[in-house]
């Protein structure tokens, strides 16, 4: 079975239609404001009506409150919470009973250890997304940093639920990010713009058809 692929940081109509297109299983909508693919709320709400049906949409919160995650789950109807900072097991507990919406919990690799973090979340979130850790430095967002982690870290984990492979996938190593880490999900955003928050329809285009026929 194909990996399932979600498309992080739309702004546009266009793009999101696009990655449908092109058969897209996700859409993702970061509300954060340091991120050039931050949505206001002023956006998303005229966004609704213009996406997509079938796709799940995902909003990406970095550390947020209850009130911002209200206001994006009404404005973008919602269907899953992405916790992108620094929230705890409890908080992603809160946030599902609160809402009754599917929460993945992303989480920073850089070694195995890393990779076992997984564990203090299952009970608490419904989905994993495996990204690269921000590089040191003072710009650098919680995601959307372009940076890979060794897929090979995946390899045979035993991951006790549904999960995303993520950070620095392009068009180009997709293929090989799929047979390093036998991911069942792909999460990508640099990789598919032609500059910082804007996306490329070419490059999405591009992506989905390798990630869902690698050779
Ligand atoms: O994309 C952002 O700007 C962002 C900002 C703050 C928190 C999370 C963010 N993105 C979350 C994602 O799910 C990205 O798609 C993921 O980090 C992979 O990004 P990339 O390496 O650019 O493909």
């Amino acid at each position: 079975m194909p990996p399932r692929v979600k498309i992080c940081g739309l702004k546009r109509p266009e793009d999101a239609l696009t990655a449908a297109r092109a058969g897209a299983d996700y859409l993702g909508f970061v509300f954060f404001e340091r991120s050039p693919r931050h949505l206001t709320m002023t956006d998303a709400v005229r966004l609704r009506d213009r996406l997509p049906h079938g796709p799940e949409r995902v909003g990406v919160f970095v550390d947020p409150d209850f009130a911002l995650l209200s206001a994006a789950v009404d404005a973008l109807d919602l269907d899953w919470i992405q916790l992108h900072g620094d929230e705890t097991p409890k908080f992603a507990s809160l946030v599902r009973a609160r809402f009754g919406l599917n929460v993945i919990k992303a989480l920073p690799v850089a070694t195995v250890a890393d990779v076992a973090d997984a564990r203090r979340w299952y009970g608490h979130a419904d989905a994993l997304l495996f990204d690269a850790k921000p590089p040191a430095t003072p710009d650098a967002l919680p995601g959307g940093n372009a940076v890979s982690f060794p897929w090979e870290l995946m390899k045979g984990q035993d991951i006790a639920l549904p999960w995303f492979l993520a950070g620095g996938l392009t068009p180009d190593n997709v293929a090989e990010a799929i047979r390093a880490s036998n991911a069942p999900a792909l999460d990508i955003s640099s990789g598919v713009e032609s500059a910082p928050g804007e996306k490329s329809a070419e490059k999405i285009e591009a992506f989905l058809k390798a990630a869902k026929s690698p050779i």
